[in-house]
């Protein structure tokens, strides 16, 4: 498809000649013509299948341009000036003319110069794709394919010429954007013209050391990946600086001032200055890799250009082996938390590598914590005590964790500054009242978007009062908001739980040595204590050993023990559950581990029957039931479930949804409005249907749809999995590891 009429380059080197080249292999155009200052780079470039007809001056081919026809200048910055005012004298202004500059605003400053108004026929972009090659010889038809070009377009350029443009260079690949010039030049000072002026000086520094010669030759790959931009080319680089000067100076003034205040933390052996800098780099590069390699990520990411990744599951088979599941994303959550508020450092074993956990860990870090790690489930938090947080730069970004934002709302009440968390699009649905409520009563200032809805905006603290809490609904995220805030609350703080929920909170704060008291159904706390820096050892998650106990208790001829299971008797309902639907389960090697009950679980199959859950284990299995309704659907009779309203304000609303894919995966359920009734089918084979089902941004929904498909009698498609990362990152090995047939696929 041809883009234009005629393109004529001016200066044709790495960038004006790869435009030039991909046009022309491309065939985009009737003719690519370079413009050129010297009669051999002419010659080369023809030579070189570059462009199909060179010349030194314009004119040679200007009476012939009109509209249609597309004029990219690329030169040097400096000289765009000149080349327009060359442009203006020869051409007709029904041309199209853009440009490759690194710096907009000189190029708009160029254009008034040359024509006093700026002229409809100018649409500056800048290509961003560089090579420190240079010259005609490096032209490269393929340089930017999936590269970025930005786009700066003046109030006057008109639509014809932007989409002229626009359309050339999405024929050679690249992918274009639109930016306002100022906008524009002050990213690319910090994002590549800083660079360059690092890259420069530190090599000429080193060249002039008088060891030159050891230094380059035995410098492996931090200098030589460091340095590579320094190779490129020295007139284009003086040009840039000059042309985006102001915004260079002011990236150039933050980064010195960073710089020294390195340089004393090493004079001074800083390390707490030194790894913070150093630790906040790495997960800021690690975000950074990830993004590029465009993989499903993590905390701050916003749900924008990811591909959506779905899993295939092949019907049958069983599931067999010993499997260790990752850490514990309550315990986890937690650990970072109370380690940031405490004095020392706190060393966590086991910490989970998920998407939840790591939204808690960035948050503490953006609030001034040093926190190292996490490396293979190890992490070291340099604690700043109750009253040692800063200010974050910005909102505090949670992603899908309720967890992260309830538990948060509670230490941000106690600060001295105003805080604003914000979620993903299925934490934005859910409800924060239920901690802004009592949080208000203690003296704290919170404000939600309409119906109690995130973003949550916390004002900085003017003093908090102990109260007696007494819960609506059992919730362990509630209980421990309000007693997280307690520890800056003046006098006591209690709460009441209508049923027990999980206790992680009180038992980590008595392993941190702050005092807890429980009577009954009350648990209580004297604010202004402090907390001592511990070893935690976080134990597997039984909520995620659940989807590989279900499956096992669904497959026949499945056994699986999953090791090192936390058996917190608050989170245990799953296993009382499964033994009451008749499923062949022991619990081995029953130990205690850091103050939590751990053991190995082992599962066997053999038929289940369907039964009423009894209410009392609502709570202490309320993650469990999406995967406990696969089970139900598997079971011998009916299963019948109560109480269990909660599940309606998860990461979805888990009863719709799990009746909803249920039914289209032919099972008989009917969802209740605090629970759901499912009709099994009991030992026959094929129990479900295969299809096509939705994960609603919820990552326990993806996981149980996917152990359905042991019982399945045809493929079924779980879409929009990313969002397993949240809580179990290597849930898709493991599958595959103990006999599930899986297949990821990215749309
Ligand atoms: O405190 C916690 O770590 C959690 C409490 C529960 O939420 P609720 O408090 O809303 O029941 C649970 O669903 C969530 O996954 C984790
Ligand atoms: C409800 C859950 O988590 P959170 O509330 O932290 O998003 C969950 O993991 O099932």
């Amino acid at each position: 498809m041809s883009q234009c009429k005629r393109l004529v380059v001016i200066g044709i080197g790495l960038i004006g000649g790869s435009l030039a080249k991909a046009a022309r292999e491309r065939d985009l155009c009737e003719s690519v013509i370079g413009i050129a200052r010297r009669e051999q780079t002419c010659h080369d470039a023809i030579e070189l299948g570059v462009v199909d007809q060179a010349f030194t001056d314009l004119a040679n081919i200007s009476p012939a341009l009109g509209a249609g026809d597309v004029v990219f200048v690329s030169v040097p910055t400096l000289a765009v000036e000149a080349t327009l005012a060359d442009i203006k004298a020869k051409l007709s202004d029904q041309v199209t003319i853009t440009d490759g500059a690194s710096v907009k605003g000189s190029v708009i400053e160029a254009a008034r110069a040359a024509y006093g108004e700026l002229p409809a026929q100018l649409v500056p972009g800048h290509p961003i794709a560089g090579a420190e090659k240079s010259g005609v010889t490096a032209a490269n038809a393929e340089l930017y394919i999936d590269h970025r070009v930005i786009l700066t377009p003046h109030k006057d350029s008109g639509t014809e010429h932007i989409k002229l443009v626009r359309e050339l260079w999405q024929a050679v690949g690249a992918e274009v954007l639109e930016m306002d010039v100022a906008e524009h030049d002050e990213v690319l000072a910090a994002t590549s013209h800083l660079p360059h002026v690092i890259a420069y000086s530190l090599v000429d520094t080193l060249a002039h050391d008088s060891e030159n010669e050891n230094i380059f030759r035995y410098a492996a790959g931090g200098f030589r990946d460091f340095t590579r931009i320094a190779s490129s080319d020295p007139v284009m680089w003086h040009d840039i600086m000059l042309a985006n000067k102001n915004s260079i100076l002011d990236s150039l003034t933050m980064f010195s001032e960073n710089l020294n205040r390195l340089r004393d933390a090493i004079e001074n052996e800083n390390s707490e200055h030194l790894l913070g800098v150093f630790t906040r780099a790495k997960a800021a590069r690690d975000h950074f890799t990830t993004l590029l390699e465009q993989r499903a990520y993590t905390h701050t990411m916003q749900d924008t250009e990811q591909t959506i990744i779905d899993y295939h599951v092949q019907p049958g088979g069983s599931v067999k082996g010993e499997l260790r599941v990752p850490g514990d994303k309550s315990i986890s959550h937690r650990s970072i938390m109370l380690g940031s508020l405490a004095e020392g450092v706190t060393e966590v074993e086991g910490f989970l590598e998920g998407e939840d956990a790591l939204a808690t860990l960035q948050a503490f870090r953006d609030m001034g914590v040093v926190i190292e790690g996490p490396e293979k489930g190890r992490v070291r938090i340099h604690g700043v005590g109750l009253n040692g947080l800063q200010a974050p730069p910005g909102k505090l970004y949670v992603g899908n964790s309720g967890t992260s934002m309830r538990l948060l709302a509670g230490i941000l009440a106690g600060q001295s500054f105003a805080s604003e968390m914000s979620g993903d699009v299925s934490l934005n649905k859910r409800p924060m009242n239920r901690v802004a409520i009592p949080l208000r009563e203690m003296g704290a200032e919170v404000n939600t978007a309409e119906n109690g809805r995130p973003p949550m905006v916390i004002s900085a603290n003017k003093g908090l009062s102990g109260i007696h809490y007494d819960m609506p609904m059992a919730s362990a995220q509630v209980k421990s908001c309000v007693l997280l805030a307690g520890l800056y609350a003046d006098g006591e703080t209690s709460v009441s739980e209508p049923a027990p929920t999980r206790d992680h909170t009180e038992r980590m704060l008595r392993g941190f040595g702050y005092e807890v008291k429980r009577e009954g159904d009350r648990i209580s706390l004297q604010g202004g204590g402090q907390l001592k820096a511990c070893q935690i050892e976080v134990p597997a998650d039984i909520s995620s050993a659940t989807f590989f106990m279900v499956a096992a208790a669904i497959a026949p001829g499945s056994d699986v023990t999953l090791q090192h299971v936390g058996m917190n008797p608050t989170r245990v309902g799953v296993v009382n559950i499964l033994r009451e639907m008749g499923a062949d389960l022991t619990l081995q090697n029953e130990r205690e581990v850091g103050g939590e009950p751990v053991a190995d679980v082992r599962i066997r199959y053999q038929p289940l029957k369907g039964i009423r859950i009894p209410q009392d284990q609502v709570p202490l299995a309320i993650d469990e039931f999406p995967a406990l309704f696969i089970a139900a659907a598997c079971a011998e009779g009916e299963t019948v479930l109560t109480g269990a309203e909660e599940l309606r304000v998860k990461e979805s609303d888990r009863i719709q949804v799990m009746a909803d894919g249920l039914v289209s995966l032919g099972i008989d359920a009917q969802a209740t409005p605090d629970g759901i009734i499912i009709q099994g089918k009991g030992t026959q084979a094929e129990v479900f249907s295969g299809g096509q089902v939705e994960s609603h941004h919820d990552h326990r929904i993806a996981m149980s749809f996917t152990i359905a498909g042991l019982r399945a009698s045809d493929t079924i498609v779980v879409c929009d999995t990313a969002n397993v990362a949240t809580s179990f990152p290597t849930f898709v090995e493991l599958a595959q590891s103990s006999g599930i047939s899986l297949e990821v696929k990215s749309r």
